[in-house]
Parts: structure tokens; sequence; C-alpha cells
């Protein structure tokens, strides 16, 4: 398989949804692309059959993308784009510690346990590559379908990653925008999803569009608080990486951390709803560690803590609710 991968410009590592529609995305103009995917029957599927069936069904791939289960054969190109979930992205870029080309994030989340960003984790693992960030309002099936879409592309490399990448990654309906934010870009796409499941909530509970709207705009205020104080730019979390994809997320059961926050509204407990899941709703998985770095920091989240009492099962969506419509009342400010 390793031959068939030679003088690629560019890879993606990981055959959910989202690395398979950037696969497909990619493909959209007869470009070759090399897709790894972790289970070697989903390769092989992928190779006979130009489906997806476990995480992309209805997408029918490009003949141009190769599948493969082989890592070590990902390392010769150039440009990877990374798209395992947040949790897995240390232990299998470790399978690749010499990566030196351009590593392209897409994960959305914190890691448990450490509270590293995507990119402080890829950094550690393979030190001499060249991280960037892609991130913003991307359902993987609107993308698939070749639906104008536009992310931030934030690159650690300045313009000229920037001036390697873009072309190398810009499709007609697929536009790119520039920034050297790699944390904000980080940091909008992470707390988003928590919120994208208080979001569900709120819809699960039918509490109305009204409530849907305040949470938007009150998460934004903490993903504000939160990402200015990471070092994060104000423009960038007003973005595509930001308010962006917190618009997209948190109005369409499309979105995984969304439905499950429904799940919860509607009266499922945390573990069913979490249970069985094949897909990622990487907000279960971000909204403790999230709420912890926030702790440390003196930052006041109330809607992540809200989320991560849900998530832990702590407390019925009913409860959690009255006790944030009984906080005191206070100065809109969002950075106050
Ligand atoms: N689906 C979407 O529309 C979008 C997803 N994302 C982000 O992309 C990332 C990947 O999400 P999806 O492709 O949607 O995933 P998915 O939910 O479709 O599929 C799960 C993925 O996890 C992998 N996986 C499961 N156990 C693993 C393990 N132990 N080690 C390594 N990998 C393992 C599976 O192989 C599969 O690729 C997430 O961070 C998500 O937030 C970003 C933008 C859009
Ligand atoms: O990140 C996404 C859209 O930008 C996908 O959101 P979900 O993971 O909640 O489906």
């Amino acid at each position: 398989m390793s031959a068939a991968l030679n003088g690629l410009a560019i890879g993606v590592i990981g055959a959910g949804a989202w690395g398979t529609a950037l696969a497909q995305m990619l493909a959209s103009d007869g470009r070759a692309v090399a897709l790894w995917a972790r289970e070697p029957d989903l390769a092989a599927t992928i190779n006979a059959t130009r489906r997806n069936p476990t995480y992309l069904p209805g997408a029918t791939l490009a003949e141009t993308i190769t599948a493969t289960s082989d890592l070590a054969a990902m390392a010769a190109l150039p440009v990877l784009l990374w798209v395992t979930p947040a949790q897995f992205l240390g232990s299998v870029l470790s399978g690749l510690p010499h990566y030196a080309g351009d590593l392209v994030l897409c994960a959305k989340g914190i890691e448990a346990g450490t509270g590293r960003l995507m990119a402080e984790v890829a950094r550690a693992a393979a030190p001499a590559a060249q991280v960037a960030v892609l991130s913003g309002p991307t359902f993987a099936h609107e993308v698939a379908a070749g639906l104008p879409t536009a992310v931030t592309l934030a690159c650690s490399g300045g313009d000229a990653q920037w001036q390697r990448l873009a072309p190398t990654i810009a499709r007609p309906t697929f536009r790119p925008y520039y920034s050297a934010d790699v944390i904000g870009a980080e940091i909008g796409g992470a707390v988003k999803n928590v919120l994208a499941i208080a979001c569900g909530v709120v819809e699960g509970l039918g509490l109305g569009q009204n409530a849907r709207a305040a949470l938007i705009s009150r998460g934004f205020a903490e993903m504000q608080r939160f990402g200015l104080a990471m070092g994060a730019q104000a423009e960038t979390l007003a973005g595509l990486s930001g308010l962006g994809d917190l618009v997209l997320t948190c109005s369409s059961s499309s979105s995984r951390n969304f439905s499950l926050g429904k799940a919860l509204g509607e009266g499922q407990t945390a573990s069913a709803a979490l249970a069985g899941r094949a897909t990622v709703a990487e907000g279960a998985y971000t909204a403790p560690v999230l709420a912890d770095l926030a702790r440390q920091k003196g930052i006041a989240m109330p809607l992540v803590d809200a989320v991560v009492t849900l998530v832990q099962g702590q407390a019925p969506a009913r409860d959690v609710v009255a006790s944030l419509l009984a906080r005191p009342l206070r100065a809109e400010r969002p950075l106050g």
C-alpha cells in the first residue's frame, strides 16, 4: 500500500466523518489523497466500495482517495490533516514521532488529564512538525457534498506556512482564511462543543428560541473570557472558528454535541445518552477539563460548569437550568 502513496501531496489521518469529508473535499478536483483509517477493515471497505458506511454513510467517495491503515506510510506525505478525536491525538501521533511536515490539526477539544490544547499535544508528540489548526463551522456531511464552507487556518509558521498550505487545502467551495492565532482557533472549537451540549438541553427541554439565543450570547462571553485569558485574540474568537462555529453547532441537531444535550434535556441519563455512540461528542470530554482550567484561572464559566454537572450525571437538566436562572443579576459585560 505504501508504494501507492508515493508522491502524494496530502494525507488525512482519521477516517471518521470529518476526516472522510475532508478527504472527499480535497479530492473534489481530481487530486490524489491518502486517507488513514484506524480500522483496517474500514480502509478495505473504502477502497473496495468508495463508501464509509460506519462514519459517513451516504457519501460516494472519489476514486482518487486511497485508504490505508498503515500509519508509517503516511509519514512520507508533506502535509497531513490530523483528524483523530482530541483525546486520541497524542496516542496516534506518537506513532509518527519524527514527522517533520505540515501537521494541520482538525480535532476540537482539550486533552483530559493534562489540560493541553491540541497544538501543545502535537508539539510534544512530534516536535519537528510544523503545526497549523483548521477550524470553523463545518458539518462533515455538507463539506462532503461540496456545499460552500469557510474555515480559519491558523498557521504557527506564519505567512510562509500559509503560502504552502492555502493552495494545497483550498478548493472552489472550501475557503480557508489565514490567521496566525493558533490558540484562538483551538479554543473556539473546543469551547463551542461544550456550549452546543447546553443548547441541545434547551431544545430538549422545550425552553424556546429566546433561551437559545441568550445561551449563545452568554456562552460567547464565556468563550471570550477564557480565550483572552489563554492568550487568544478577540478577532479570532469573533471569527469563523469561534462565534461562527458556535452559532452553527448551537442551531442544529446535525451536531453530535447538540443532539447529546437534547437527549439529556429530554430526560435521558448521561450514561445512557453517551453509551453505545460510535461517533464522538467532544464536548462531553472537554467540559470537565475546561471547567478545571477556568477555575484555576479564576474565570467564571457557569454554562460550562452546568454542562459538567449534566454529563457527569450529577443533576437532572431541569434542576441545572433552575439554578442557572437563580444566579444573581449582574452587568452584561462579557469580560467583567
Ligand atoms: N463530524 C464533523 O462534522 C466535524 C468534526 N470535527 C472534529 O473532528 C474530530 C473527529 O471527529 P469525527 O471525524 O466526526 O469522528 P467520528 O465521530 O465520525 O468518528 C470517530 C473517530 O474516532 C476514531 N477512534 C475511535 N477510537 C479511537 C482510538 N482509541 N484511537 C484513535 N481513534 C479512535 C475512529 O476511528 C473514528 O475515526 C473531532 O474532534 C470533531 O470535533 C470537526 C469539524 C466537523
Ligand atoms: O464541529 C462541528 C461543526 O463545525 C461538528 O459538530 P459536532 O461534533 O457537534 O457534530
